[in-house]
């Protein structure tokens, strides 16, 4: 039996299906109050959606945007002796240091939609293994990553914005990619932080060998998580599925972050409902991930960062949102006459 402090990876399997549905009376109550507000029925379009996504999930038909929290993992990978990143390993505990001294970009938009920031280090002094040779993670590791990332999800928030910091985890997230959803290796990668050609090639060939090294990873989800993914990949699966559990609504943010939720969709392809991806990353894996989740994401602003950069702006799109639902007057109330 294992620890009752320490889940296996069967027993986090085993959350998936006790996911619950959203509140559909909550929804069905935010939209019989939107189809009142004083503007022409479906005019602020995208905006609405959210709103009325965000009171199913949160349960209420007047959602609340006013505390939002980012949670963002960092995590180090064996492949980044590879060549695979433009950027040496020791910048992902140097970013972690950046993040808390509050000089990242993600402090900047944090504070500038008033968000709360959590940043969740793991092990950066032990890198998963090389998974060209192998699994990155032994089962316990991985199911201890997982955990971590559910723990981080308390109660008295909002919402959660979700993103990563791990040099070469575009790679991660590629082949992690191409186990879930097949295709080729250069369908799923992309220059990450700035490759160039070669280190391009690079890419292709270490997602190519990792697929290689570890068949077993395209048979189940979570295996292809364990054998090809990351600490930081592994605390946002959790994270999701933690938030799910709470029915908290969650904002993915670019390719690493969506494809480490995307884990979920393949064994349950309602299981990211509660999920919206915030924008389209330059990263081109990203789009092809976003089409077989069947998700469209808010934003498109040639972004690339990572970090929940692109999660956090996003955060500040479902606070407009709200306070158009929870603010507007109703035909009614303003006199304004409804349509003929
Ligand atoms: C200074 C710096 C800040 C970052 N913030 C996020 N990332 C992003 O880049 C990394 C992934 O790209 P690759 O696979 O090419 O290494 C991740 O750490 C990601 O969050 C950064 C990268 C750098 C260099
Ligand atoms: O889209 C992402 O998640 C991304 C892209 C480049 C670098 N880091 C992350």
């Amino acid at each position: 039996m294992s620890d009752a402090a320490e889940p296996s990876l069967e027993e986090i399997r085993a959350l998936v299906g006790e996911f619950p549905a959203a509140d559909a009376e909550a929804g069905e109550a935010a939209a019989e109050r939107q189809a009142q507000l004083t503007k022409p029925a479906g005019s602020l379009g995208r905006l609405e959606e959210l709103a009325l996504w965000l009171a199913r999930w949160q349960g209420r038909p007047d959602p609340s945007m006013e505390r939002p929290r980012v949670a963002v993992f960092a995590g180090n990978h064996g492949i980044a002796a590879r060549g695979v990143s433009a950027y040496p390993a020791e910048v992902t505990a140097q970013m972690v240091a950046n993040f808390i001294d509050g000089g990242a970009a993600v402090n900047q938009l944090s504070a500038w939609v008033g968000a709360d920031l959590r940043i969740y280090e793991m092990a950066l002094d032990q890198p998963t293994a090389d998974f060209t040779q192998g699994p990155a993670m032994a089962d316990d590791d991985c199911a201890r990553a997982m955990a971590y990332g559910m723990m981080s999800v308390e109660e008295g928030f909002d919402a959660m914005a979700l993103g990563e910091m791990g040099i070469a985890n575009t790679t991660s997230a590629a082949a992690l990619c191409l186990a879930l959803f097949g295709g080729e290796a250069r369908d799923w990668v992309g220059r990450g932080t700035g490759v160039d050609e070669a280190g391009l090639a690079r890419k292709v060939e270490v997602v190519e060998a990792g697929l290689a090294a570890n068949p077993e990873a395209r048979d189940e989800p979570f295996e292809a998580l364990r054998r090809l993914g990351g600490y930081e990949l592994a605390a946002i699966t959790g994270a999701v599925m933690a938030c799910r559990l709470a029915r908290i609504p969650v904002v993915l943010d670019g390719f690493t972050c969506t494809a480490a939720a995307a884990v979920l969709h393949r064994l349950d392809r309602h299981a990211l409902d509660h999920c919206l991806v915030a924008h389209r990353s330059v990263e081109p894996g990203h789009a092809r991930l976003l089409a077989a989740l069947g998700k469209t994401p808010l934003l498109d602003l040639d972004m690339r960062l990572g970090e929940a950069s692109g999660a956090v702006l996003a955060l500040g799109l479902l606070q407009a949102a709200c306070a158009c639902h929870n603010g507007m007057k109703t035909f009614a109330e303003a006199g304004v006459s409804g349509k003929d």
